[in-house]
């Protein structure tokens, strides 16, 4: 029998439409519904008995934490059934990668979990959706694909949903991981390279069935002649924890230091991050002390993904320790 696949559909550009074959970048995200996607890809009878949900209609840029816990609990219920072998989720790219980190982190399963989603809308001249789709349900077809971690399926890449980011806004080949794919998928068939060394699904300490409600965590930028004033509004708002998307190794301006370490004493976690392009690697007490501060880093994440980690994170800790521990085996 042919595996069963789900394909969860959440909107994006793979599900948008624009006015002309050469709008490949001007369109409306979130267009077309799961039945006529799959329809348009007839291909993926031959790899596997698909069947479309739709979970949302939405750009993906306008995803919140309660679109992650009613997708994650969809995904959590599905890979429970026998008749599931592989769920595909379609998702607009502006926040695939924070979505799959937190599936990665929360879903208790060993099944092939793999995120896609386009660059160009499926009206556009060499539209990128159909590929990557037939792809994505080869992929979570696939048993060798079990027991990886969430995955992302795009141009051609088999990425970690933990490392993968999106590093450019029109190309196709937008999304890269700093440590590199996992692997290749050519013509709905995988090809395998290396293992994720981070804690994940079936490993991980997260479970997305004990999860009802996830705390704000906010981002400020760090820049030149930057002041503490982003910092501030985020905690007065309610932040639990804040993600520092510094400079460099994670450095902190000496305007900000001061106000930060005011946070901490009020009880908001401060996490360093970094927003160079190639993927930030910020080393604890260096730039700044953070045993003396109480301060946690992020490690390679960067800031958007820091932020699904610490959200994560707080459900189960406020010991700054313990979010420590946690950003260095996820
Ligand atoms: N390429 C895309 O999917 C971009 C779109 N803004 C989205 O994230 O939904």
């Amino acid at each position: 029998a042919q595996p069963n696949v789900v394909i969860l559909a959440t909107g994006g550009t793979i599900a948008g439409a624009g006015a002309e074959a050469t709008n490949s970048a001007t369109y409306q995200a979130a267009k077309v519904p799961v039945d006529k996607l799959i329809a348009g890809v007839p291909e993926l009878a031959k790899v596997a008995a698909v069947r479309g949900e739709q979970v949302f209609q939405i750009a993906s840029e306008s995803f919140t934490n309660e679109h992650l816990l009613t997708l994650g609990k969809r995904v959590s219920a599905l890979v429970k059934q026998a008749d599931v072998d592989g769920i595909v989720i379609t998702h607009g790219t502006d926040t695939l990668e924070e979505t799959a980190y937190f599936l990665n982190l929360v879903i208790k399963s060993d099944k092939p979990i793999v995120l896609v989603g386009s660059m160009r809308p499926g009206t556009a001249m060499s539209a990128d959706g159909m590929l990557n789709l037939y792809n994505a349900v080869a992929a979570a077809a696939a048993k060798d694909a079990r027991g990886k971690g969430v995955l992302v399926a795009m141009n051609d890449e088999l990425n970690s949903g933990r490392d993968v980011s999106k590093m450019i806004n029109i190309q196709t080949g937008a999304f890269k991981s700093p440590w590199g794919p996992l692997g290749m998928i050519v013509e709905g068939k995988n090809y395998w390279f290396r293992l994720p060394a981070k804690r994940h699904t079936v490993n991980s300490e997260f479970d997305i069935d004990k999860i009802d409600s996830l705390p704000v965590v906010g981002i400020a930028y760090g820049h030149g002649n930057v002041a503490d004033t982003a910092y501030k509004a985020l905690a007065a708002s309610g932040a639990k924890a804040i993600i520092h998307a510094g400079t460099g190794n994670g450095s902190v301006a000496r305007n900000v230091v001061a106000g930060l370490r005011e946070l901490r004493g009020q009880g908001v976690q401060i996490i360093r991050s970094s927003h160079v392009n190639a993927g930030g690697f910020v080393l604890r007490n260096a730039e700044q002390p953070d045993d003396q501060y109480d301060w946690v880093v992020a490690h390679d994440l960067n800031p958007q993904k820091a932020r699904i980690l610490a959200t994560v994170a707080l459900t189960k800790t406020g010991d700054s320790k313990e979010l420590q521990r946690i950003f260095w085996e996820y």
